[in-house]
């Protein structure tokens, strides 16, 4: 699903690069946690798959296609394909819960009717049913990122990018959270998320990658946090 060939990113003007010759590979499905220190090049390897920057060497592909040399108007169908979420929840503050993820339908093109269809259903996969009509300035934390997440699962994403989600919300919050990405995991989603949770990490067992400055230093399948003494 996810493809990295010896892909390295240098940002201009900065010393070593934000990635050096990372590969990997994510099959459809996967639950991987991206973990390391802040500046490994995490986000970089997000910004990446959502062609958000391109690479100074090698290759990026998503479902097969090399992204790096997909036509500038293809790209929009790409991110359609890839929900996100950050530790900031980025809701439109002036619109309601409803509207928020609303809005990720109406700019994919889907129908009045398909919307009306999807919105409560969706909102109760996330845990949010009895909120459509609540602004996001009148809801806690974890319920702010559980539309966030609802908005990026509505069109039904092949991939789903989180990075630190949970970076915001106490440990409590946090387990909702993770589990409702489970859940979306659990529907086929790739769920590929950056963060800094040990606690998480060591709960759920996944796979881990680390990097440090740059470079995978681990790839692990059921990994902790922290590498193996
Ligand atoms: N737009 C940019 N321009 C120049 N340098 C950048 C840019 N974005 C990131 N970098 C540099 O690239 C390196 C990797 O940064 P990146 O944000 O990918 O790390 P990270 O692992 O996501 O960190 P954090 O955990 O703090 O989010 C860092 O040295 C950072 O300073």
């Amino acid at each position: 699903m996810i493809r990295f060939e010896k892909v390295t990113k240098s940002y201009p003007g900065t010393g070593r690069p934000a990635l050096d010759q990372v590969s990997l590979d994510l099959d459809k499905g996967e639950f991987v946690f991206l973990v390391g220190q802040s500046g490994s090049g995490k986000s970089t390897a997000l910004r990446l798959i959502l062609r958000e920057t391109r690479p100074t060497n090698g290759r990026v592909y998503v479902a097969g296609k090399e992204i790096n040399r997909l036509a500038g108007w293809k790209v929009p169908r790409l991110r359609r394909q890839i929900g996100t979420v950050f530790q900031d929840f980025r809701l439109l503050q002036n619109k309601t819960v409803a509207e928020n993820v609303a809005f990720a339908m109406q700019v994919t093109g889907h129908t009045r009717e398909e919307i009306a269809r999807r919105i409560p259903e969706t909102l109760e996969l996330v845990g949010l049913d009895g909120t459509a009509e609540r602004m996001p300035d009148e809801l806690s934390g974890g319920e702010q990122q559980r539309v966030a997440i609802a908005r990026a699962f509505v069109n039904k994403p092949m991939i789903l990018i989180a990075d630190e989600p949970t970076g915001n919300l106490d440990p409590a919050t946090t387990i909702g959270i993770m589990n409702i990405l489970e859940r979306i995991n659990s529907t086929g989603t790739t769920v590929l998320m950056a963060t800094h949770d040990a606690t998480i990490v060591d709960q759920m067992l996944k796979r881990v990658i680390e990097l440090d400055e740059g470079r995978i230093v681990r790839d692990e399948s059921r990994g902790a946090y922290d590498s193996p003494a």
